[in-house]
């Protein structure tokens, strides 16, 4: 017999003839910001040689938790210093993996992290943590559940204010303790049944009545937070807006103007833009992508415009919002006209540009009768006007004001998989307490909504799963 010192691997014991796998987690070390220049960085270390790293680098052997020290960071190895750094020491189980945990805040260059890292990582069992590693061991350590875990990946890459404010509420646990009661209700009446499944020879009758009752209402409430599915693009995705008409429309004007910069090409030759643009611009809500398209006219006069025309029509398919640009100033041909036919859904607008040039007799004016009123925008790239009312139209078609309260989206399609499966559960279940039903059949199908509910908390878990979704994490997370 071999104990555990002897092992050659640290993590094996021999004990006679079976092997006993003892699996020591590694301690983990990552950035936990950028890899960039900033006023400071944050360094997460979590794991078993948490306190033997403050011991070998900062000299500290007995390090008070939760306080922030100012120490100087040595090389276990050689003694160089580092940097002179503030550090915060967590004792498991009071941390956000529930291990010895620590952070460091070292100056904000690349190079000191990187040099950080890789002194820690000289300390046998001390590696660079995978990407949501730190989440996953919070995880299985019980800080938080799957339906947690999956929504502080929502929380950190949420490109819109309504999205991070959700992630929020489910990380705060208001999801999953919805699902804890209804899988408590369905235990509950679970519980009668097995008991009448045990005592079936007694012909104890099972009160179905009431358990309809209480399955209709669980049924309604599994249908209740299904209807608030949101896609997760739709929610945490920036929204797609496309510029797009006539070449010469004063599209990339527009664009330019929007971003207060002169940040693509203009001119008064039609079809100055050939490739789309993609740009970024803030609005109160969150970003959203504004895409410059090449002028799309009746006929192409080369290859290179066919091409440029298919690229821009492929832009408009793809958008959340398509704004077709009409010129005020010149005659309305009959492609704008076509183009405002189609701009009609919701989805498309029709905004008049160049208004300081415009005039009564001008294409605006015609143009005028084929736009409802409502939907009717007239701007100028040039003086400015009509710009502000524009953008607070963007915010407000592309940020719906989002649910307050209590009130909250699902957008994982995991989750809302399962909670499908719970709810063709409970459909089935209703369905056999109209027939008069064998109890084994009625706590198998109960069973099957419980492992359905249990599983979108993680109570039920596979490890491939766990992998899938922690691997999409950040670095740090
Ligand atoms: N410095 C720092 N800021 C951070 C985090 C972090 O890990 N470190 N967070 C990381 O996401 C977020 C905050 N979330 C956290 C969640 C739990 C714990 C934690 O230490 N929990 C312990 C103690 C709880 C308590 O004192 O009330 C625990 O659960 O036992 C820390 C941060 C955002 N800001
Ligand atoms: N007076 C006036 N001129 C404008 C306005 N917006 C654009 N222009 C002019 O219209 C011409 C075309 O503008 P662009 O922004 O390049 O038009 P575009 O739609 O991007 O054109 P293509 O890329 O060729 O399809 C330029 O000479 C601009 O200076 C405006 O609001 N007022
Ligand atoms: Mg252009």
């Amino acid at each position: 017999m071999r104990n555990l010192q002897d092992s050659p691997v640290k993590n094996f014991s021999y004990i006679g003839a079976k092997i006993y796998i003892c699996i020591v987690e590694q301690t983990i070390v990552a950035p936990a910001t950028p890899n960039g220049i900033s006023a400071l960085a944050a360094i997460r270390v979590s794991g078993g040689e948490t306190v033997s790293i403050l011991k070998q680098m900062f000299g500290c052997a007995n390090p008070t938790p939760r306080q922030a020290v100012l120490a100087t960071a040595r090389h276990p190895k050689n003694g160089k210093l580092l940097d002179n750094l503030v550090y915060i020491f967590y004792k498991a189980p009071h941390s956000y993996t529930g291990e010895d945990s620590l952070e460091l805040f070292p100056h904000g260059n690349p190079l000191i992290v990187r040099n950080l890292l890789d002194a820690m990582c000289q300390i046998p069992n001390v590696r660079i943590a995978f990407p949501g590693e730190y989440t996953k061991r919070a995880f299985f350590n019980g800080k938080m559940d799957l339906v947690q875990a999956e929504s502080v990946a929502d929380v950190i890459h949420s490109q819109t204010l309504a999205g991070v404010e959700n992630a929020q509420k489910l990380l705060s646990g208001k999801f999953s303790s919805d699902i804890r009661q209804l899988a408590h209700q369905v235990k509950d009446v679970s519980a009668l049944l097995e008991l009448d499944v045990d005592f079936v020879e007694e012909e104890a009758d099972p009160n179905v009545g009431g358990w309809k009752e209480r399955f209709l209402e669980i049924r309604n409430r599994i249908q209740y937070l299904l209807s608030h599915f949101k896609n997760a693009g739709s929610l945490n995705r920036a929204p797609r807006v496309v510029l797009y008409g006539a070449p010469n429309a004063g599209k990339s004007s527009l664009l330019n103007a929007l971003l207060k910069e002169n940040r693509v090409l203009v001119s008064d030759v039609p079809g100055t833009t050939r490739d789309f643009i993609e740009t970024r611009l803030a609005l109160p809500s969150g970003e959203i992508s504004l895409i410059d398209t090449a002028g799309i006219a009746d006929v192409a006069q080369s290859e290179l415009d066919r091409r440029s025309m298919e690229q821009s029509a492929a832009a408009i398919e793809s958008a959340d919002l398509a704004i077709c640009l009409v010129d005020s100033a010149t005659e309305f041909s009959e492609d704008s006209q076509k183009q405002i036919a189609c701009a009609r859904s919701k989805k498309h607008w029709v905004v008049f540009s160049k208004s300081d040039l415009k005039d009564a007799e001008s294409g605006v004016g015609k143009a005028k009768g084929n736009v409802a009123s409502a939907e009717r925008m007239e701007l100028s790239a040039k003086t400015g006007e009509g710009l502000d009312a524009f953008v607070q139209k963007l915010e407000k078609a592309l940020f719906p004001q989002g649910e307050s309260g209590e009130e909250y989206w699902i957008t994982n399609e995991r989750e809302c998989a399962a909670l499908r499966d719970a709810d063709r559960g409970v459909e089935r279940i209703l369905d056999l307490l109209d027939k008069n039903p064998a109890p084994e059949l009625l706590a198998f199908e109960m069973r099957q909504v419980t492992a359905a509910l249990a599983s979108i908390i993680g109570e039920i878990s596979s490890e491939d799963i766990l992998q899938t979704i922690f691997s999409g994490f950040c670095i740090g997370k």
